[in-house]
């Protein structure tokens, strides 16, 4: 069977993001994060639904008690897709009000992990190194576990639950940490002996207790002409398939070995993100974006904004998790 690419929702987003396939409906749950919407598309009617927000929606993911958590602003909220009411759980970053949130997805014990980056004047260009990662966990409580992030973008747990994948987009890579599943930390702190050469004063070994950010490794470097790495979702073999902005393609990665074994191009250049579904999640969706092209631009890509599908890939996805808060 060969690939083959389709659009699928033929709306121009500005920034399409965050596909989740939510499979009781056969809905595709995607963010337009600076055209400030949530929207639900009903494959097998082509209907699709819109809520509104007040502020940029980096992210909404499903919630097993019903309705949606989302990352709008500076917020995590509750959103009842019904009375599309939308209520405040907590707020981060409250000492940089120019932050908002980007990218989230719930890992496989139910938190819902997502990251902040500097509004940008235009896409890409922003305040560096102000965003950080977090996680709400089902008592809402809200856990920091790193910062100096320029853009936090995808994210994914591998399918044995011990390591977390991330993009931090202005690094062009994609890395991976310990992760700990039963406590959410992807930090471990661990003492270790070691000399003091730089102080004179110690010259004996000294029992250190540090924090590292849990085995911080690089997996992938993107390479010239793959553009930037934006979204990313695993599949059910454990590979991670990456959505390149400015590179029109997504990427299959082999994380245990650092090879790239697929590259899918798209009839656009700023593919955001992408997620499996479709019946046994043998489809990949996959979200673009059309801010900051001109007329010209969009003359010349005038799918940019939509949602597209690709089939035939021989790859199959893993059901999204839910928040269980
Ligand atoms: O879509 C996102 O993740 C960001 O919100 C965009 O505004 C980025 O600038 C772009 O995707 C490059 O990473
Ligand atoms: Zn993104």
């Amino acid at each position: 069977m060969s690939v083959k690419v389709e659009c699928v929702v033929k709306e121009r987003c500005e920034i399409g993001e965050g596909p989740v396939w939510e499979e009781k409906e056969g809905t595709l749950l995607f963010v337009d994060i600076s055209g400030q919407k949530i929207h639900r598309w009903n494959s097998a009617t082509n209907q699709k639904e819109t809520v509104a927000t007040e502020k940029f929606v980096g992210c909404a993911v499903p919630r097993r008690s019903g309705g949606y958590v989302i990352g709008e602003g500076r917020s995590f909220g509750a959103l009842d897709w019904e009375s599309r009411s939308i209520s405040t759980i907590a707020v981060i970053d409250e000492d940089k009000p120019n932050n908002r949130f980007n990218d989230g997805k719930v890992d496989p014990a139910g938190r819902l992990f997502a990251g902040t980056m500097a509004m940008e004047e235009r896409p890409t260009v922003l305040e560096l190194k102000q965003g950080s990662l977090f996680s709400l966990n089902k008592d809402h409580i809200v856990v920091k576990h790193f910062n100096q992030v320029d853009i936090s973008n995808g994210l994914d747990w591998s399918l044995d639950h011990k390591t977390f994948y991330y993009i931090d987009s202005l690094t062009y890579t994609v890395e991976a940490f310990n992760y700990d599943i039963n406590t959410g930390s992807i930090s471990e702190t661990h003492t270790h002996t070691h000399t003091h050469t730089n102080l004179v004063i110690h010259r004996q070994p000294c029992e250190c207790v540090c924090v590292r950010v849990g085995n911080r490794r690089m997996v992938y470097k993107m390479e010239e002409g793959e553009g930037i790495p934006d979204g990313m979702c695993i599949d059910a073999d454990g590979r991670l398939w990456v959505a390149c902005y400015n590179g029109g393609r997504v990427i299959q990665i082999d994380p245990q070995t650092g090879v790239r074994l697929q590259t899918v191009k798209l009839p656009v250049d700023k593919t955001t993100s992408c997620c499996f579904g479709g019946r046994d999640y043998s489809d990949l969706y996959v979200t673009s974006a059309c801010k900051g092209m001109d007329e010209a631009d969009m003359a010349k890509q005038p799918q940019a904004g939509c949602v597209f599908r690709i089939t035939g890939l021989g790859a199959k996805g893993i059901p999204a998790n839910s928040f269980t808060g």
